[in-house]
C-alpha cells in the first residue's frame, strides 16, 4: 500500500508543528525519518496514524484520501506503535498482543483458541517465550517495545508507522527489528534517531528540521557530512560502502 502525505501542515495555538511537508512511502518500502529533537518526526507520524488531524493538506492510502475509509479497513490495515504505550495497564502480554487481532475479527465474535496460540506464537517470536501470563507492567522497557512491534506485526497490516522502535532495544534485537521492516513486504515509515542504521536499513530518508523537510532521498543523497553537520551539528565521517550506503561516524567535538 503507498502512503502518501500531500503538503501536511499541522499547527498548534498558531505554532506552526509540520510546514508543508510532502512525503511518499511505495509499497513496501522503508521509509526513515530523522531529525534533531522536536524536528516534527512524531507530529508527521500521528498525523500519517490519524491520530492527529492536520490543519492543512491530506493523508492518501494508495491514492485515496484517508478521512473518506472505513474506519475498520484503516484499523486493519495500518499498525501504528508509537512512544505512548501506558506503563500502568492491567493487562497480560497476551491481552495485549490480542488487540491485533481486533479489527479482524467479526464484532462479538470472541477470542479463539488460534487467536490465543497465534499471540503465544507472537511472544516466542520476539523472543519472548512464555510470556504470555506476565503482566504487561511487569515487563522492562525493551520487552514492553519488543511486545509492542509484534503486536504491530500480528495485525498482518499492509503499513507499518512506528516511532523510535529501537529506543529500548539492544544492539542486537535493533538489528533483528530493522532486517524485518526492511526484508518484510509492508510499507513502513519509521522514526529513527540512529543515523548509521537509517543509512544502512532505509530505502528513502526524509530529513526533518523544525517542522520541514529539508532534504528527501536515497541515503546516500541526504546523509552527507555537510548535511549532518548543518542539521545535527555535530561532525561526521561519511564513506559510501561496496552497497552504495553510506557508513557514517560521529566524531568526537574537538
Ligand atoms: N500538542 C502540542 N502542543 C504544542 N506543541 C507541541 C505539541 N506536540 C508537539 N509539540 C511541539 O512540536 C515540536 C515537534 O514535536 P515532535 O514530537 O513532533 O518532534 P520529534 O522530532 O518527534 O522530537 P523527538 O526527537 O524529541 O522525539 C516540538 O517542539 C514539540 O514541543
Amino acid at each position: 500500500m503507498r502512503v502518501t502525505g500531500e503538503h501536511l501542515t499541522v499547527a498548534v495555538r498558531g505554532r506552526r508543528l509540520l510546514s508543508g511537508v510532502d512525503l511518499v512511502a511505495e509499497p513496501g518500502s522503508t521509509v526513515g525519518l530523522l531529525g534533531p529533537n522536536g524536528s516534527g518526526k512524531s507530529t508527521l507520524l500521528r498525523t500519517l496514524a490519524g491520530l492527529r488531524d492536520p490543519t492543512g493538506g491530506q493523508v492518501r492510502l494508495d491514492g485515496a484520501d484517508r478521512r473518506t475509509l472505513p474506519r475498520r479497513t484503516v484499523a486493519r490495515r495500518v499498525a501504528v506503535v508509537t512512544q505512548q504505550t501506558p506503563a500502568d495497564l492491567d493487562l497480560t502480554v497476551r491481552d495485549v498482543l490480542l488487540l491485533a487481532r481486533i479489527p479482524h475479527r467479526s464484532r462479538l465474535a470472541p477470542v479463539t483458541t488460534a487467536d490465543v496460540e497465534g499471540a503465544d506464537r507472537a511472544a516466542e517470536r520476539a523472543g519472548l517465550p512464555g510470556y504470555g501470563d506476565r503482566a504487561w507492567s511487569s515487563l522492562s522497557g525493551g520487552e514492553r517495545q519488543r511486545v509492542d512491534l509484534a503486536r504491530a506485526f500480528l495485525q498482518d497490516p499492509d503499513v507499518l508507522l512506528l516511532d523510535e522502535p529501537t529506543n529500548h532495544l539492544d544492539v542486537r534485537h535493533q538489528l533483528d527489528l530493522l532486517e524485518q521492516l526492511a526484508s518484510s513486504p509492508v510499507t513502513v515509515v519509521v522514526a529513527l534517531h540512529g543515523l548509521d542504521l537509517a543509512a544502512q536499513y532505509c530505502d528513502r530518508i526524509v530529513l526533518l528540521a523544525r517542522g520541514e523537510i529539508v532534504a528527501a532521498g536515497t541515503p546516500a543523497e541526504v546523509l552527507t557530512p555537510e548535511r549532518i553537520a548543518a542539521v545535527f551539528e555535530v561532525r561526521a565521517e561519511v564513506t559510501i560502502g561496496a552497497d552504495g550506503r553510506p557508513d557514517i561516524r560521529i566524531r568526537r567535538p574537538s
